[in-house]
């Protein structure tokens, strides 16, 4: 049997030093090449779920397991690597080297990831620009000088070069109007058809839901604690 893209079973969080927010999941899964909408309004701890799958902060008590590896497992070091190979993220904020190219940005995940980056084709950073509809040349250009929706597009090539089996995305469509969040989502899609990702993507506009497998609410698999400190 192929082990889920995404367990959480029995999963408890604080952030360090703060008491005022406690997230617990008891069970989430998410198989292969499922595509999945999260729904929560604004700090309801979206964000925060998307940092555990990922090893930026590990749980309190319970399992994370992406394609079968309890992430709590690894040592730090190991959970970096991990994060590298296994998993695209697209951040909210895009998190782009301001200073650095558009080829350099999209390569920088392959770096800590030698399976990835023999997954990787020599030319995959140029295809990717392209198919995601970025101008010819753009690769070498400086990262700080390029539109919010030519940011946003190397965002997600940054999260799918190599084809990492799992893409996260938090609400990488808020800064886009209605017609360009279509296409960059329409993009997206084809992109984790042809190479079988599965996609997480956490946003509180449920009209995007309909192109999705499922729709999932935070409410509905989670229990949060929020006190004013
Ligand atoms: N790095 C952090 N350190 C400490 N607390 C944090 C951190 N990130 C988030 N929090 C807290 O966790 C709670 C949930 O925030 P989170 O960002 O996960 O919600 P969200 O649903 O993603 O919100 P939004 O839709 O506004 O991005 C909030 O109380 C927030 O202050």
């Amino acid at each position: 049997m192929t082990d889920p893209a995404l367990a959480l079973d029995d999963v408890r969080f604080r952030w360090p030093g703060r008491s005022s927010f406690a997230l617990s999941v008891p069970e989430f899964r998410m198989a292969q090449s499922e595509s999945v909408l999260l729904l929560g309004e604004s700090g309801s701890g979206k964000s925060t779920l998307l940092s555990l799958i990922c090893g930026i902060v590990t749980a309190d008590s319970g399992c994370v397991a992406v394609g079968g590896t309890d992430i709590a497992t690894l040592r730090a070091g190991a959970r970096d690597r991990f994060r590298a190979e296994r998993i695209g993220v697209i951040f909210q904020h895009f998190n782009l080297l301001p200073y650095a190219s558009v080829s350099d940005n999209i390569l920088l995940p392959l770096r800590f990831a030698p399976e990835r980056r023999k997954r990787a084709a020599p030319d995959e950073a140029a295809g990717l620009c392209s198919a995601l509809g970025l101008p010819d040349g753009i690769t070498g250009t400086t990262a700080g000088r390029l539109s919010v929706g030519q940011q946003q597009r190397v965002a997600v090539a940054r999260a799918l070069i190599g084809q990492p089996p799992l893409i996260v995305a938090d609400e990488p469509t808020s800064a886009l109007d209605a017609a360009t969040q279509d296409s960059f989502l329409g993009l997206l899609f084809d992109r984790i058809a042809a190479t079988g990702s599965s996609l997480l993507m956490v946003s509180h506009d449920e009209r995007l839901g309909a192109r999705f497998d499922r729709v999932v609410r935070l409410a509905d698999i989670a229990r949060t604690e929020r006190r004013t400190a």
